[in-house]
């Protein structure tokens, strides 16, 4: 799971949770994010080529100064062929140097953008065609917010990686290996003076960096917390103010305050130690080198330009050195942010949307149903059987009522007609073949759906009721309205079918909601038809409208009703009464009813009284 850290502000940064150290097996994993960058290897190494050449640049940089400053002190700058080169001319080849490097830097950045752009979008791509194959348990088993933040955050780190550190990384160590070549043809006793005194100086630094990042973190975890409490009672303010416990909140929020408070002083004090160790090391190793080089070109062993050429490459090399402990760190998160993407990559999908064989016609389906001795638990609790034994038959056109005490199992019956699940025995048949047997897709868009509550997406009504048949006219999504008892409310609105509906749009209520569900069904017009009852009320005419558009549907389809109707269950061609898993009655209404001691008859009688 990501863990989250938080900022001051409390919003969300650092999304990539615990990092993983870079051994040789995750190094090569993460390396197969790069799979994505293969379409843009031209652009790649253009990049690349560009890098190194701005790289090459900055690194001429100090060396040309030195030669200026040394020609400012009479040492003139004599090329190769024994040409002399004067002041105004060394500088304005320092000037053609800064303008190369301008120019390569701004290509690099151009095309590592792009090449971290495209392939950025091709990741999020892939990652969401694989979410929306992905089989239902995966959802149950991973939390929603940790599957989005993949594509966004994961993806995000890549994305810095591509465009930044990659080029970063390769600068430094250039920056590195180049420096030290470079101090060490100045002079190679001051040099090696340097090494022992920086590089131990700059780790020690990162080190201390370290430890200021982990006290942070852990302020920042302390104020998550914090945040927490303030949600959480702000939410439930109804609850804390029942209970009159507004001071106990209170309190408790104050107590994790100042945990917050301590952690952060705890941070605060490495921030400043931090600052003034920078400061003394590293100026005091400043001086030390500065007092090594002075004495150097006191007596005559090193020049003034080589003294400068050689502070530049120290600060370029100290700076190198620093930005790579930041960069490890970076490449951290970003080895951990691809493993997190390759593994949803690699989950398998539900086999739907596999191309048919060529020369095949679409599949038919007739509508009849067979369930043989399925059994069935879910796969997040597998120990626990939620179906047992269930068997049935259903003939093409037939209405069967599912009915039963709440958490009897009856909507899992007909989730696993849908092949949501995997069955744990028996197996499922339509027109007499095995469900394994039927490509998803094909099979599911034979299957029609009316759930309980209807998800609107956010759009028109008119993009709502066309999601059962993305093509239809607008003729054919009139005629389903129609037919869905929905035509009347919708002409009421002013914009007809282009009224908005879902988060930002009208609200519709429950009744009408249902009927824009049975007009998307409609349109579908499948072969099997699944309603799954609301058993929420509705007002008498509302009630009225949704009944006559259901029957409406219903007709000449094989219809799974799970049932809480009575004017529904008594139309019903076959009852199943389903109990704890299985089914503990079968008959008709007429039937089940006059059993003296059936559960139906039970149910019946708690109903009427209701009613
Ligand atoms: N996704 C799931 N993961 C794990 N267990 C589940 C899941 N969905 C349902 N269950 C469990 O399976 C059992 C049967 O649930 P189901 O929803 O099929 O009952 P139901 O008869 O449709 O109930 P209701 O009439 O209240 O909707 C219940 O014990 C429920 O807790």
């Amino acid at each position: 799971m990501a863990r989250s850290g938080m900022n001051t502000s409390g919003t969300t940064l650092d999304p990539d949770g615990p990092k993983k150290k870079i051994t040789k097996e995750s190094f090569r994993h993460g390396l197969r994010i790069f799979r994505y960058v293969l379409p843009y290897r031209l652009k790649f190494i253009v990049g690349l080529v560009l890098l190194t050449l701005s790289s090459a640049t900055t690194m001429g940089f100090p060396w040309v100064i030195g030669k200026l400053t040394d020609a400012a002190n009479g040492k003139p700058f004599v090329l190769p062929n024994g040409v002399t080169l004067s002041i105004t001319q060394i500088a304005l080849g320092l000037f053609a140097v800064i303008l190369l490097q301008g120019t390569f830097s701004f290509g690099r950045i151009w095309f590592f953008t792009q090449v971290s752009e495209f392939t950025v979008r091709d990741i999020r791509q892939a990652l969401y065609r694989k979410f929306v194959t992905l089989p239902i348990p995966y959802f149950e088993k991973h939390r929603v917010g940790a599957i989005t933040s993949r594509i966004t955050s994961d993806v995000g780190q890549i994305q810095d990686s591509f465009s930044l550190t990659l080029a970063e990384l390769f600068r430094q160590v250039t920056t590195l290996i180049v420096g030290v070549t470079f101090i060490m043809l100045v002079s190679v006793k001051l040099s090696l003076f340097m090494l022992l005194t920086f590089p131990p100086i700059v780790i020690v630094a990162m080190l201390f960096g370290r430890k200021i990042r982990v006290l942070a973190k852990a302020t920042q975890e302390e104020l998550a917390k914090t945040n927490v409490i303030v949600e959480e009672t702000l939410q439930g303010i109804n609850t804390v103010k029942a209970f009159t416990n507004e001071l106990f909140e209170t309190n408790r929020y104050g107590t994790s305050l100042n945990r917050t408070l301590q952690a952060a002083l705890r941070s605060n004090l490495y921030r400043g130690g931090f600052v003034s160790f920078v400061i003394i090391g590293l100026f005091g190793g400043i001086i030390m080198v500065l007092w090594r080089a002075a004495s150097l070109v006191a007596a005559g062993q090193m020049t003034i330009g080589d003294l400068t050429s050689f502070a530049l490459y120290t600060i370029f090399i100290g700076a190198s050195v620093g930005g790579l402990g930041e960069l490890y760190g970076k490449v951290q998160s970003t080895l951990g942010a691809s493993e997190r993407i390759l593994e949803i990559l690699d989950e398998p999908s539900e086999p739907t949307h596999r191309p048919r064989v060529a020369g095949t016609v679409p599949l038919q389906v007739r509508g009849d149903i067979e369930y043989r001795n399925v059994a069935f638990s879910y796969p997040t609790r597998p120990d626990l059987p939620v179906l047992k034994n269930i068997d049935f038959d259903i003939q093409a056109g037939e209405k069967i009522a599912l009915v039963g005490p709440s958490g009897a199992g009856k909507s899992t019956i007909v989730q696993l007609l849908m092949q949501f699940y995997e069955l744990s025995g028996g197996k499922i048949l339509i027109d007499g073949r095995d469900l394994q047997q039927y490509d998803l897709t094909e099979l599911r868009r034979h299957i029609g759906i009316v759930p309980q509550e209807t998800l609107l997406f956010g759009g028109s009504i008119r993009e709502n009721i066309a999601y059962g048949k993305i093509d239809a006219t607008d003729a054919e999504i009139t005629l389903a309205a129609r037919k869905a008892n929905a035509w009347q409310f919708i002409e009421s609105f002013p914009e007809g079918l282009d009224t908005l509906v879902g988060e930002r749009g009208v609200k519709l209520s429950g009744g009408q909601r249902q009927r824009i569900a049975i007009a998307r069904a409609i349109l579908k017009n499948p072969a099997i038809l699944i309603l799954d009852e609301a058993t929420s009320a509705l007002d008498s005419e509302s009630e009225k409208l949704v009944q006559s558009a259901m029957d409406e549907l219903m007709q000449n389809r094989t219809s799974i009703i799970i049932a809480h109707r009575l004017s529904t269950i008594r139309k019903a061609d076959k009852i199943l009464v389903i109990d704890a898993g299985r089914i503990v009655e079968q008959g008709t209404h007429d039937e089940l009813s006059h059993s003296e001691n059936g559960l139906y008859a039970n149910l019946l009688k708690l109903q009427l009284e209701v009613s």
